[in-house]
């Protein structure tokens, strides 16, 4: 059994604040210093992947305390503690499980009386057939005529995760020759994002995937009904248009109103559950269920490489180490994603739920407020794109965001032009090396205002192409780097009773039991 303490009794963590103001990036980026941090402060990941740390401000002394810190706070034994089937989610009394949806990290894990790998695989294979057979045109609609495009309903886990892994293959399976139908999403329970989808969609031949775990989701609820609604006015059977994602002991597992039903449970927190039948259903169904599975091998061998206890071998537990000391001793109180990559134009909105709602808490485990810091705000958008909004104030405002940069060398539909001596792909991996260095280094202007103060941390994940495998070894990256970070806070990323109130009063609004400041909100939104 390891021991969960908070991250200010530890030895090694006091220890480390000390190192605070060591690691001046201006000089240790310029010249031969920088160029031997950019060789050697690099980690390879799974799938080709390489985790690049030479602009983050630690040096061998950092790195030595905050190996000492990463085995004082039991990283690597909570996480096998939780692969192999601890109550790591104390707040909910349950077992965390998703790594499992991808492999068997550990011994093998009964609960519910079965064998929990076999039943994640279970419900793969399940897919796969369902898939396969709305591809060959055996499952089809009444007229006999094949489903041409998937409509996933569902909003927070249900929604990011699944929509930034579609939109991060779509032009990668189109190269590919493997794309089978297009996949849209409805989430919110705006009525303008259901009906712009239905008015975009060919509802005969849409087959809707209706995702929600709980089952019990106002938004998602909404939106079954709303695209039921569609259905029945254009004459078609809802019940032969739509499939279900839930687990098992929600109220909709057991409904007739769906043409199948596959499961996740309780052990797989929504924001965790890409890699799941909430992932599955719609990615297999979008591009083949060979793609999906090459999606879960690239996830299952980056959960690998989170079970070594070198910090230079374990690229997740190195990112969560800096970050958590970024964040406590450094005091940085926010952090940016900045893939340089259109395809993972999603992929920031995701880690924002996958880190906020994971970390974002201010009690430990035992319920007992901590005294530091937790989850920093994240966000971020593709660059180039950001360097063309944000990047002013990372650049010259009074905070300092470390960033995290994500590119590939390579683009995925390889169409490209060269215009001035280099091509769009070139241009797009410049900026990201460069802005590494402006970010680091900075710049002396003797006009203040176009001064550049340097020392803004960055770290890089570079791959060759963005494809199924490396798609889930980033994926797994962030899962695994958030749950080290949980696990050195000593906080349960696993629970998020802060999106509760939200919901409670808004089924009061929506009862008119309302009084005070919530009756006069009520009443100026005409509710
Ligand atoms: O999948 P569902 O049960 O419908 O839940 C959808 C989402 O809503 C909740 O409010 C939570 O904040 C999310 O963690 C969850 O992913």
């Amino acid at each position: 059994m390891t021991n969960w303490k908070n991250l200010d009794t530890l030895d090694s963590y006091k220890a480390l604040k000390a190192c605070k103001g060591s690691v001046d990036l201006t000089t240790v980026m310029a010249g031969e210093s920088g160029a031997d941090r950019a060789k050697n402060y690099s980690v390879p990941m799974a799938e080709k992947l390489t985790y690049n740390f030479a602009a983050k401000e630690v040096d061998d002394t950092v790195l030595e305390k905050l190996a000492a810190l990463a085995k004082e706070a039991e990283l690597v034994d909570k996480f096998q503690e939780l692969y192999n089937g601890a109550v790591i989610n104390t707040g909910e009394n349950r077992l965390v499980l998703h790594q499992m949806t991808r492999g068997q990290l550990g011994e093998p894990v009964k609960a519910d009386g079965v064998d929990k790998r076999t039943f994640y695989v279970e419900q793969q294979n399940r897919i796969a057939e369902f898939a396969n057979k709305v591809h060959n045109g055996e499952i089809t609609n009444a007229a006999g005529e094949k489903f041409t495009t998937v409509v996933q309903i569902g909003i927070g886990g249900s929604d990011l995760g699944p929509r930034a892994m579609y939109l991060a293959l779509e032009n990668w399976a189109k190269k590919n020759g493997t794309f089978k139908m297009d996949a849209k999403f409805i989430s919110n329970v705006d009525p303008d994002d259901a009906a712009a989808v239905l008015a975009s969609t060919d509802v005969a031949h849409a087959i809707f995937v209706l995702v929600s775990k709980s089952g019990t989701t106002l938004e998602t609820l909404t939106n079954e009904s709303f695209v039921k609604d569609a259905l029945a006015k254009a004459g078609l059977d809802a019940s032969k248009h739509m499939i279900a994602v839930t687990s098992e002991t929600s109220p909709l597992a057991k409904s007739d109103d769906y043409l199948a039903a596959f499961f996740m449970d309780d052990y797989i927190g929504g924001r965790y559950s890409s890699t799941s039948a909430v992932g599955g259903a719609v990615l297999s169904l979008a591009f083949g269920p060979d793609v999906f599975a090459r999606f879960l091998n690239g996830a299952a061998a980056e959960d690998e490489t989170a079970k070594n206890t070198d910090i230079r071998k374990n690229p997740a537990m190195l990112d969560a180490l800096i970050g958590v000391y970024e964040r406590n001793v450094l005091g940085y109180p926010a952090t940016t994603v900045l893939p340089y990559s259109q395809a993972l134009s999603r992929f920031p909105a995701h880690l924002q739920q996958l880190d906020m709602e994971s970390n974002g808490k201010s009690v430990n485990r035992f319920g007992e407020p901590v005294d530091y810091p937790t989850g920093p705000v994240i966000f971020g958008e593709p660059g180039t794109n950001g360097q063309h909004s944000f990047y002013q104030l990372l650049h010259q405002g009074t905070d300092i965001v470390p960033l995290q940069f994500i590119a590939f060398k390579n683009s995925q539909i390889g169409t490209d032009v060269e215009i001035q001596g280099s091509t769009s792909q070139k241009k797009l991996c410049a900026n990201v090396a460069a802005q590494i260095v402006a970010f680091a280094c900075g710049k002396k202007d003797e006009n203040s205002n176009k001064n550049f103060k340097g020392g803004r941390p960055s770290s890089i994940i570079i791959g060759e192409q963005l494809d199924p495998e490396t798609l889930g070894a980033l994926l797994a990256h962030f899962e695994n780097k958030v749950m080290f970070q949980g696990f050195l806070w000593n906080i349960n990323s696993f629970d998020q009773e802060g999106v509760q109130l939200g919901k409670v009063l808004a089924k009061k609004v929506l009862a008119h039991e309302t009084d005070g400041a919530l009756k006069v909100f009520s009443d100026l939104l005409n509710i």
